[in-house]
């Protein structure tokens, strides 16, 4: 049943284990995109001044905070984890107020941040190295790891407690401290998840919450010198100049940024399960997410079955707000997300013939929200701009291939390698597809989007700085390698 409140929640900055007031004295007020008069809540529009203060704070907390065994700071993440289970309905139904996501798929992230603290919580009692035999019979050689120090967090609105919680639970475990900055969008969102730390009990310093805008928040993490680490997620722009800013002062960056991810569907597939999966995987969450299926290239023999089959389904879609029961899709996130979506779809009108959609909703439920029908689009060539840019809306524009070469060709002809699918019956065009699609995250017979915690996640090409997320991968950022050479 879908939870209505009208509770406003209004969040301090977290430094040193406290919640304190910028000095700017400013706040952000975040509105539902699906009801601009439900004010969700209030965030610090902080200065750089505050900034500074977070940055002291995970300094000072650093060496204590390693010299924990991993076992001892595994034992925060587990408490964390108890007290955001005990709290998931409550940050769902925020999450869905403040940046649209329907509150199924809220609880579902929510929980999915549960799992993820767990996870990282047993990676502390977990081998950090290996014994390497020395050519010295009478030394010992073996490897070990140490944390970066401070780690700077920024993360984007479209995963507003999922990504925050997959990159400050490695890094805490693997023994750094974090300054978080949220995507202003999502932070009160996010403001909840922190507060569940601070429940568990973590050290002072050992993680802070910084709120307010990126290009001076995100922007000053990117610069300060005593910040060793930056993970990021978000927009190549945004993520390119942080890594241009990180390597110019070596500190370590991790950059995971834009798809536009194609699906295929082989003339063997089964097609009422392609379009399913191509409704799911590209307009969930109203097509923003970075693993969302944009490109929809299918073989020629069943392209007309297909198209009609989802033109249908995709206009049976319910669009509204995202707390009321059966709602399938929800608004865009703000008015220049909703903006830029539809400018994209004018666009694609030029570029190709537009199927369904197409248009901004009105009427008595959608006038006081950013809401916007799902589109489909045929006849667009790969050159073709909403065949190329990420538009992180809910947009499918198909194209129709002769073969599965050409399919691959197409597939990877974009800037772009994050996520692909392919729904085949046939062996041969699977181990094809898996060996020539140049994307990180490669899935059959399943939609594009859906990575889970326990694997490596991150794209290829332009969508990311070629590290990797999640699972044991993490170590690899998170830590450096230490070589032990004993005489
Ligand atoms: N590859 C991946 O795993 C993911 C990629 N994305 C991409 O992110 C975009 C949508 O998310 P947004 O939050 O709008 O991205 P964005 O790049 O505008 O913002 C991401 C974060 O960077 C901060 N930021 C903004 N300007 C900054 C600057 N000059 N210096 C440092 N930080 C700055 C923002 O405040 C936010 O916290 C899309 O392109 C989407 O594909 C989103 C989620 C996952
Ligand atoms: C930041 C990207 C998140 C992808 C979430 C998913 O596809 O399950």
């Amino acid at each position: 049943m879908a939870v209505q409140t009208e509770k406003t929640n209004s969040f301090l900055n977290y430094i040193n284990g406290e919640w304190v007031a910028s000095h700017s004295n400013e706040v952000i007020t975040n509105r539902n995109p699906a009801n601009t008069d439900d004010v969700v809540g209030q965030v610090q529009k902080s200065s750089k001044e505050d900034l500074n203060q977070a940055v002291v704070s995970a300094k000072a907390a650093k060496k204590d905070w390693k010299n924990l065994s991993g076992a001892e700071r595994g034992q925060y993440l587990y408490k964390a984890a108890d007290i955001l289970e005990s709290r998931v309905e409550e940050v769902a139904e925020c999450m869905t107020r403040e940046m649209g996501k329907t509150f199924p798929e809220a609880k579902g992230e929510t929980s999915r941040g549960v799992a993820i603290l767990r996870y990282y919580a047993g990676e502390g009692m977990r081998k950090v190295g290996d014994v390497i035999p020395s050519t010295d019979s009478s030394a010992l050689m073996y490897t070990t790891r140490t944390p970066l120090g401070v780690v700077g967090v920024i993360t984007p609105w479209n995963f507003p407690v999922a990504i925050p919680i997959w990159k400050t639970a490695p890094a805490l475990i693997y023994g750094n401290t974090v300054v978080l900055k949220p995507a202003s969008e999502a932070a009160v969102t996010c403001g909840k998840v922190v507060e569940c730390f601070q429940e568990a009990g973590f050290p002072a310093g050992v993680i802070n919450m910084i709120t307010g805008q990126g290009s001076v928040i995100g922007q000053g993490i990117a610069e300060h010198p005593d910040v060793n680490g930056i993970t990021f997620t978000g927009s190549n722009t945004v993520g390119k100049n942080i890594g241009q800013i990180a390597l110019a002062r070596g500190a370590k960056y991790q950059l995971e940024m834009g798809g536009k991810n194609p699906v295929i569907v082989a003339s063997d597939a089964d097609l009422d399960l392609a379009v399913e999966a191509t409704i799911s995987g590209g307009l969930r969450s109203t097509g923003q997410k970075c693993t969302a299926t944009s490109r929809v290239i299918v073989e020629s023999d069943v392209y007309e079955t297909f198209k009609e089959k989802l033109v249908a389904k995709v206009k049976e879609i319910a669009v509204g707000d995202g707390l009321q029961d059966g709602v399938w899709m929800g608004p865009s996130v703000s008015k220049s997300q909703l903006d830029t979506v539809l400018s994209y779809i004018e666009k694609g009108k030029e570029e190709g013939k537009l199927l369904c959609g197409g248009e901004k909703l009105s009427g008595e439920a959608y006038d006081k929200g950013y809401f916007v029908a799902p589109t489909v689009f045929e006849n667009i060539t790969t050159e073709a701009t909403i065949a190329q840019e990420e538009i992180f809306g809910p947009v499918l524009a198909l194209m129709k291939v002769n073969s599965l070469e050409e399919a691959i060709e197409l597939a990877n002809d974009v800037e772009y390698g994050l996520s692909a699918s392919i729904f085949t019956t046939n062996i041969q065009k699977m181990l094809s597809f898996i060996g020539d699609m140049d994307a990180g995250l490669v899935r059959i017979n399943a939609e594009s989007a859906g990575v889970e915690l326990q694997a490596p996640f991150g794209g290829m090409k332009q969508s990311s700085s070629h590290s990797r997320e999640q699972g044991e991968a993490a170590k690899e950022f998170f830590t450096s390698i230490k070589t032990v050479f004993v005489k």
